[in-house]
């Protein structure tokens, strides 16, 4: 079994865990509240600012061409793309998507968030791709589960949200993985460990972004 493949299999119970959180199960049957909604792309603006930031340090600790291309097209896929299904939230709620930006980070979204950039920033190059990597993976999980459940079904009301993650990043995820494993075979037993955790804590943390999104999670003070 590859390092990656390792990674996804100790991830499956928190894989599940996501997608049966109920933020996941209402936006499946149509029921999700117009303020969980509101709040997930408030705060998920504002992470994906920190995605593009954390690719950005990821791109310079590479060493080809091919390397900075495939973190380019994450970092265009987030500001040319991953609008769309922002849009699709902001139209079932009613509300105008530039009205949204600017917030400032809760909690799990700021914990999440410092993480990828201090991995990023200091880490290594196999830490800064582990700690990302949930972030793609788990919502092509959902993407697809959720596209199953459906059918298809074109009138859901989350239909561009769910063939939107259910179908786009695939082939890049797969050449992300590829990658890490080949990182993986040139890395020694304690740099694995810590690509691993980074992996784990970042696959907490997008259940954790659910919960605060659902539970409308806000500094108590
Ligand atoms: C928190 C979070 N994780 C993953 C994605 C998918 O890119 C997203 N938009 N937001």
């Amino acid at each position: 079994m590859s390092f990656t493949q390792d990674l996804r299999k100790e991830a499956e119970p928190l894989f599940e865990k996501i997608y049966y959180h109920p933020f996941i199960q209402e936006l499946k049957d149509e029921t999700l509240s117009k303020e969980a909604l509101i709040h997930y792309v408030k705060q998920d603006y504002e992470y994906l600012n920190a995605m593009i930031q954390t690719r950005a340090l990821t791109m310079a600790k590479c060493s080809s061409r091919k390397e900075m291309a495939l973190l380019n097209e994450g970092i265009s896929f987030i500001l040319n793309d991953e609008s769309h299904p922002h849009h699709n939230f902001c139209d079932v709620a009613g509300v105008g998507y530039e009205e949204l930006h600017g917030e400032s980070l809760a909690p799990a979204a700021h914990h999440y968030s410092q993480l990828m950039l201090q991995t990023a920033a200091s880490g290594t190059l196999g830490e800064a791709l582990a700690v990302a990597l949930p972030c793609p993976w788990v919502y092509l999980d959902i993407g697809k589960r959720l596209y199953e459940e459906i059918q298809g079904n074109k009138r859901h009301i989350f239909y561009p949200w769910i063939s939107f993650y259910g179908a786009q990043e695939e082939p890049r995820i797969n050449k992300t993985l590829e990658w890490l494993d080949k990182i993986a075979e040139q890395s020694t037993a304690k740099e694995c460990e810590s690509m691993r955790k980074l992996f784990m804590t970042g696959c907490r943390m997008e259940y954790m972004f659910f919960d605060m999104a659902y539970t409308q999670q806000k500094w108590p003070v």
